[in-house]
């Protein structure tokens, strides 16, 4: 908070507030971590005591590595949990304190990778939104990377740079709120109020059709290439340009010092990139397209301040920057600052949210958690950085290997880049895909390389050096975003993310080691997640050996008469219990939480087993993976299925058997234990915990009985994921039958 100076009050642009659980959080963490060591020392106990039966011995042995995970998972997650707190900005009072004329400049960086998954339309959306940001025009620049390389996405941004110039001033003369055009269309408030309102709706509807037509046709006909200057542009995507080998397309679409608006007002500098591609030269993904902008943005901007955006996200606030402003222009937060982020938050959530997208613990609860310690850490998008963060330390600037790259090179504004060939080529070679080999670029300068999780990595690198970060989460979202509508998309992108966070847990970065060594509690926060996907094994025990226990008439908890049941019931509830009150405190509803941990044991029984898998034939150099984008396209079929809020298997994956497995299995030993129970054989008085746990998995996998038995629509379990998993459930009953019956 800023305090007074020299007598004079400044008035606050920011505050800090604890948030007040924080007291109880920490003795119940005191009293968990006794039960976790009782629980523990009963499963050594057990596993020490001679059985004769191998199926136990066995369990026990599991069980007591599963618990273990468990535990240190619950121990990572408490770095959340001890300083949280709540920050506010008052972008109200920052004309006191800052005159426009000195705002920063603001470089905007938005990515996309192909036509097909992310509409060129879309895209297009989120840039118009973000160019119509409340910002000194002629300190806004706008970056597109296109790794589709694709002539649709640029007929499309050719298409906005012409309707940007009613787009603008439509949205500053009636002071729009909602400046994503497809949008503000949509709303309620575009059909009401403003008599020129039909005019731009118009132009936006033959911008759309001309886009759309383009993009189903595949390619960009003579009848759409109006002038010389865009067959010269156009002229680039030859015969033997593919997405995966060609030359650097850099083309600068607005500028700032020459173009304007239909009311004369200069508009932001536009630019579309497109780095060089080569099957031999390493591709990098998503931190290779970002670097490349970094470099180009540079040679043409340099403005201080950069904007990460993904090519769904949108702006939803024209005041965003201003916000951001509250803490880069206060002396009190602006020191080590390396980046702001607002939290990821999608449109069209359906209305429990069945696939846990709104993220609550990822991008809110454990936010507030990190930000008390040295901030959030990056997810890609949503982000303004400070450029001079990714150039080294606070301490140490790492010099890049060219001046004009250098974060305070100041770009000579009297030369317009139109007409500088020299500044166009030099931007061309450092887009060059070969550019990075024997520099720091990835390494210690830039976004780092390594992991397909390049946010998280960079972020923590980012921590680790000494920088900070701040969390912004204004009543109105900054941004909005797609998220996944199909279970097959979604496990698909948590496999994704499951394998690069094992790439950093197996790093030399080690967050365990490493990042507790230099950073403490925060440390533990980013160990977290680095050891995210190894849930899956506890989960993977959980759902399976205790259930062919019970089948077996086996029983491997306590009775209910010893104490060690109220232990059992008391870990369980708690960790349950804790999560959801973390998650009804923060604005969520029961059935939203009971579906977030529903996807939670989806994911451990599907795509972080997945990911894991795929890390390890990775790590023994048997496979190889890339960076599968997420599909931003629904069809009507898909989108009704996710509005009705039935999980879509519509399209078959490996991922889904193991799931299935699961829920027959549960099925089966929970009936088996049932039929047991009321024909009361004596000896099963240390089976109502498995029959608890069954029963909980049971209820968890109910989607998953409709899909395979009750449902016919498109989404239903497909009939061979079925048939494949009711034999691996009836191999697995075999085998546990022959081991503990064998003796
Ligand atoms: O080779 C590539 C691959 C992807 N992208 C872009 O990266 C962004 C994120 O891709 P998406 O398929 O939407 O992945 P998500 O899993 O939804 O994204 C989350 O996870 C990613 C890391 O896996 C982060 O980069 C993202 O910022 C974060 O939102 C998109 O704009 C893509 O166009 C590229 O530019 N080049
Ligand atoms: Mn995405």
């Amino acid at each position: 908070m800023r305090g007074k100076s020299s007598g004079t009050e400044i008035p606050p642009l920011n505050t800090t507030e604890p948030i007040r659980r924080t007291a109880l959080n920490r003795v119940f963490a005191v009293v968990y971590t006794c039960a976790i060591f009782a629980l523990l020392y009963h499963r050594v106990e057990t596993l020490t005591i001679r059985s004769r039966n191998p199926l136990v011995l066995v369990v026990s042995f599991c069980l007591l590595l599963s618990d273990v995970i468990l535990a240190l998972m619950w121990a990572t997650t408490q770095a959340f949990r001890m300083r949280p707190i709540h920050r506010r900005e008052f972008p109200g009072n920052l004309q006191k304190v800052v005159r426009p004329r000195e705002f920063p400049a603001l470089d905007v960086f938005i990515c996309t990778a192909d036509p097909y998954k992310e509409p060129p339309l879309s895209v297009v959306n989120t840039a118009l939104s973000v160019m119509a940001y409340d910002y000194p025009t002629e300190k806004l620049s706008v970056y597109v990377s296109d790794d589709g390389g694709s002539a649709l996405t640029f007929f499309a941004f050719m298409e906005a740079a012409k309707f940007a110039a009613h787009w603008l001033p439509f949205c500053r003369k009636f002071n729009l709120m909602e400046r994503n055009p497809r949008a503000y269309f949509s709303s309620s408030s575009s059909t009401s109020t403003h008599a020129c309102c039909s005019e731009i709706k118009m132009m936006y509807e033959s911008m759309k059709v001309k886009v759309e037509h383009v993009v189903e046709s595949g390619k960009v006909g003579d009848e759409n290439i109006t002038g010389d200057r865009e067959r010269e542009a156009f002229s680039k995507w030859t015969d033997d340009f593919t997405r995966h080998e060609h030359p650097t397309v850099i083309q600068v679409l607005l500028e700032t010092s020459k173009d304007r608006d239909i009311t004369g007002h200069f508009m932001p500098n536009l630019v579309y990139v497109s780095r060089e591609k080569s099957k031999t030269s390493p591709h990098r993904f998503k931190a290779g397209a970002l670097n490349v902008l970094l470099r180009v943005s540079a040679i043409m901007t340099n403005a201080p301040m950069v904007l990460t955006l993904d090519c769904d996200m949108s702006s939803n606030d024209p005041q965003t920057p201003l916000r951001v402003l509250c803490y880069i222009s206060d002396p009190a937060t602006r020191p080590n600052l390396s980046f702001v982020q607002f939290p990821q938050r999608f449109r069209g959530l359906s209305k429990n949210d069945i696939y846990a997208s709104e993220f609550k613990r990822l991008f809110l609860i454990n936010f507030l958690g990190m930000d008390g310690l040295k901030g959030p850490n990056h997810v890609g998008t949503g982000a303004f950085f400070c450029r001079r963060s990714l150039f080294g330390s606070p301490s140490t600037l790492i010099s890049p290997e060219i001046p004009q790259l250098h974060p305070n090179h100041v770009v000579d504004k009297d030369k317009p880049i139109h007409e500088s060939p020299a500044m166009l080529s030099l931007a061309h070679h450092v887009a060059g895909c070969n550019y990075e080999n024997q520099t720091k670029w990835g390494s210690k300068m830039g976004i780092r390389y390594g992991s397909l999780v390049e946010d998280y990595y960079t972020g923590y690198l980012l921590h680790c050096e000494g920088w900070r970060s701040i969390f912004c989460n204004p009543d109105r979202p900054a941004f909005y975003g797609d998220a996944p509508t199909t279970l097959v998309d979604l496990l698909n992108q948590h496999k994704r993310w499951a394998i690069g966070l094992l790439e950093v847990a197996f790093s030399r970065y080690c967050p365990i080691t490493f990042g507790i060594r230099t950073m403490g509690l925060m440390g533990l926060a980013y160990a977290h997640y680095s050891f995210w996907p190894i849930w899956s094994i506890p989960i993977m025990v959980y759902a399976f050996l205790p259930q062919l226990a019970l089948a077996s008439g086996i029983s491997i908890f306590p009775k209910i008469s010893e104490p060690g049941f109220l232990l059992y019931l008391f870990l369980f509830l708690g960790a349950y219990g804790q999560d959801c009150l973390d998650f009804l405190l923060e604005g969520g509803t029961f059935r939203k939480w009971w579906n977030d941990q529903r996807i939670w044991l989806i994911r451990g029984l599907s795509c972080h087993l997945f990911g894991t898998l795929e890390y390890l034939l990775k790590s023994l150099g048997i496979s190889a993976f890339g960076f599968n984008v997420t599909s931003k396209v629904v069809d009507d079929e898909q989108s009704k299925i996710y509005s009705q809020e039935m999980l879509d298997f519509g399209v078959p994956s490996p991922m889904f058997v193991t799931l299935a497995v699961a829920a027959i299995v549960n099925f089966f030993s929970f009936s088996f234990g049932f039929l047991q129970m009321i024909c009361g054989s004596d000896d099963n008085e240390g089976l109502p915990l498995q029959m608890l746990l069954a029963g909980f998995i049971m209820l968890n996998c109910w989607p998953v009985y409709e899909a395979m038995v009750l449902r016919t629509d498109k989404g239903k379990m497909p009939t061979k994921v079925t048939i494949i998993a009711a034999f691996l459930a009836w191999t697995l009953y075999a085998a546990a039958f022959h081991i503990s019956f064998s003796k």
